[in-house]
């Protein structure tokens, strides 16, 4: 069997950004706008810490202006709902992501519906989920387009392929199923109440692994040639004992052994993600200003 070719994530996002920076640039030069993107992290999470800054640093490198809010772990609703109110009105602000997870006493679903829907760039507002389900003009929520773009690279048309999502959260798997539906493959939504998991996976032309258990998804379960999309990123200790590095759910090293083609992790759909959340930002700064949206 020959080994499946990789998905390289990492340099499809570059592209994507190098892309975004041009049309960026070009904005400014004939209209004097710079698409703003600004981040609320509430708490200290390290892995959240770590990400946000990346996202800042890939927004200033793009030409866009990045704007980071960290506030206390104990915020009350009332103060962070204030804020999104104040970025809400800010017109130097077309796009608002609000770091999930919360800590525990915020209503996650309040603070993200209390966003403007135009300014959404995680998708994650109902109006948008609405949007989405129902196939008319949206924000798209960034893992799941960066998972369809890859697949699109590869695979060409999508239609008619039998695809299985496993994982059915509100930031993934949902919405991965959504737009997987609409380019017409046949999809099944698999979790943790699914009763043969492997025998529903072994069915799939693509895989979308978003669960969040190291390695879960073993080669054994893979169709030959399936395209396989590992969207879990686990922290697990090193085999020395020293520190950690990242793994997905899927079993990368069985797995490639089967698959025609599969993302790695890390430098698979982690940095797609950013690169998308940066797609969102300039989509609803042109739409903010009437000016058309760029083919990226
Ligand atoms: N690369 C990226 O950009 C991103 C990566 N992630 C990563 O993706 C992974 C998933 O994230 P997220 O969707 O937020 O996770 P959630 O914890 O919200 O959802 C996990 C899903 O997996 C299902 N599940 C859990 N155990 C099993 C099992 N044994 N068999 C089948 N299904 C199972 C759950 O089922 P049930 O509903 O029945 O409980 C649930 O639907 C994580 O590793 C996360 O870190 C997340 C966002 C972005
Ligand atoms: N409102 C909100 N929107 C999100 O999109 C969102 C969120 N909250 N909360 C957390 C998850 C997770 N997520 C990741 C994005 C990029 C990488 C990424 O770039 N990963 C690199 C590795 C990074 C590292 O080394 O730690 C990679 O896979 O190569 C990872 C994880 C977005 N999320």
């Amino acid at each position: 069997m020959t080994q499946a070719s990789l998905i390289d994530g990492k340099a499809f996002s570059a592209d994507l950004r190098g892309r975004i920076a041009t049309h960026v640039a070009r904005l400014k030069e004939e209209h004097g706008i710079t698409p703003g993107l600004a981040v609320v992290l509430v708490g200290e999470d390290p892995a959240s810490q770590v990400y946000v800054r990346s996202k800042g640093k890939q927004t200033v490198e793009a030409g866009m202006a990045s704007f980071e809010h960290k506030l206390p772990a104990d915020t009350s609703e009332e103060t962070l709902l204030a804020k999104v109110r104040e970025l809400n009105e800010d017109p130097a602000v077309h796009g608002i992501l609000v770091q999930l997870p919360l800590p525990k006493h915020l209503d996650s679903d309040l603070v993200i519906n209390s966003i403007d829907v135009a300014k959404d760039v995680d998708g994650f507002h109902i109006s948008n989920v609405g949007l989405l389900a129902t196939g008319q003009k949206s924000l798209v929520p960034c893992t799941p387009l960066g998972c369809i773009m890859m697949l699109k690279a590869e695979l060409g048309d999508l239609s008619g392929k039998e695809a299985v999502v496993i994982g059915r959260s509100n930031i993934v798997g949902k919405p991965m199923a959504q737009l997987l539906l609409a380019e017409s493959c046949t999809v099944t939504i698999a979790h943790s109440r699914t009763a043969d998991l492997a025998g529903t996976v072994r069915r799939a032309d693509i895989v979308v692994a978003a669960v969040g258990r190291p390695q879960m998804v073993p080669g054994e379960w893979i169709k030959p040639g399936a395209t396989v999309i590992d969207v879990g990123i686990n922290r697990v200790p090193k085999e020395d004992g020293e520190g950690h590095r990242l793994v997905g759910d899927v079993d990368f090293a069985s797995a490639k052994e089967v698959a025609g083609a599969i993302t790695p992790v890390p430098g698979g759909v982690g940095p797609m993600t950013i690169a998308c959340l940066l797609s969102n930002t300039l989509t609803a700064c042109c739409r903010a200003n009437g000016i058309p949206e760029p083919e990226l």
